[in-house]
């Protein structure tokens, strides 16, 4: 039987996403297959992940993410920052929410506009290190690695084997790269689940922003403003010299095109 599912399509700051609403519960998302399809950039509508926004009692809506390899992950800043965007689309929420995702509740804030959205990331209170990289979970695991000359980097072979060294195979880890800028950083990522260097990601800059305070030692409140490849993000939290707290991702989150595909 074909289906016919209306779809739109989103980015933040370039990590790109297929939204569906399917608050009627039409689409029956268990299925890696379809979904790695359809996030194909050759053969698909293409995308670094899809999303399905869903009811769930005592929250506006409930984010549900798949990676590009059409499995489920965990969790996604841009992605988290698109489906506000889709929300406030649909009429779901006005400029404030508080939605479910695979991490927890989230807290976020978008403009009247509808196109800047501020997404409260889960507090962090571990950050550990491996040799000279550092490791943390802000909603999905990341590896975070100072480097120099980032622009000239191959962050696909470098990340690729840090994501498939004898550590992080199992689970995988996504590998963050990081430069400081005159006002902050460059940061480029090599994308679990996507198995590739995606434009951005938004627990990425996340994990670099808390990794780069611990490392010089700052704390208080701290202001990050990140470049990556598909545009500028920005990170505030606070910082005691132990737990990071009110955690708030900042960026663009744009409609690009919508359509009907048939599966
Ligand atoms: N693009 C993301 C991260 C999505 C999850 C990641 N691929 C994983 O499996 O850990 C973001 O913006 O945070």
């Amino acid at each position: 039987m074909i289906v016919k599912i209306r779809f739109y399509k989103y980015q933040g700051a370039g990590n790109d996403f297929i939204l569906v609403d399917n608050r009627e519960n039409i689409v029956d998302h268990n299925n890696p297959k379809l979904i790695a399809s359809l996030c194909d950039r050759r053969f698909g509508i293409g995308g670094d992940g899809m999303m399905f926004l869903q009811n769930k009692e005592g929250f506006d809506f409930e984010m549900v993410y798949y990676n590009a390899d059409g499995q489920p992950s965990s969790m996604c800043g841009n992605g988290g920052r698109c489906i506000v965007a889709f929300a406030k689309f649909l009429g779901v929420i006005d400029t404030e929410t508080e939605f479910l995702a695979v991490d927890g509740p989230h807290y976020a804030k978008i403009s009247s506009e509808g196109d800047w959205v501020s997404l409260q990331m889960i507090d962090v209170k571990e950050l550990k290190t491996d040799l000279d990289a550092y490791v943390l979970n802000t909603g999905s695991p990341h590896y975070v690695k100072l480097v120099d000359d980032l622009a000239h980097r191959d962050v696909f072979h470098e990340g690729k084997a840090i994501r498939n060294n004898a550590t992080y195979r199992e689970k995988g880890i996504n590998v963050n790269f990081v430069e400081p800028t005159d006002d902050g950083y460059f940061v480029r990522t090599f994308e679990r689940g996507v198995e590739d260097e995606t434009f951005a990601c938004g627990t990425g800059v996340t994990a670099v922003a808390l990794a780069m305070a611990s490392h010089n030692q700052q704390t208080g409140h701290i202001d990050t403003p990140i470049k990556v490849l598909g545009g500028n993000l920005n990170i505030r939290f606070d910082y005691d010299g132990k737990v990071f707290t009110d955690i708030f991702l900042e960026g663009p989150a744009v409609q690009v095109f919508d359509g009907v595909v048939e599966v």
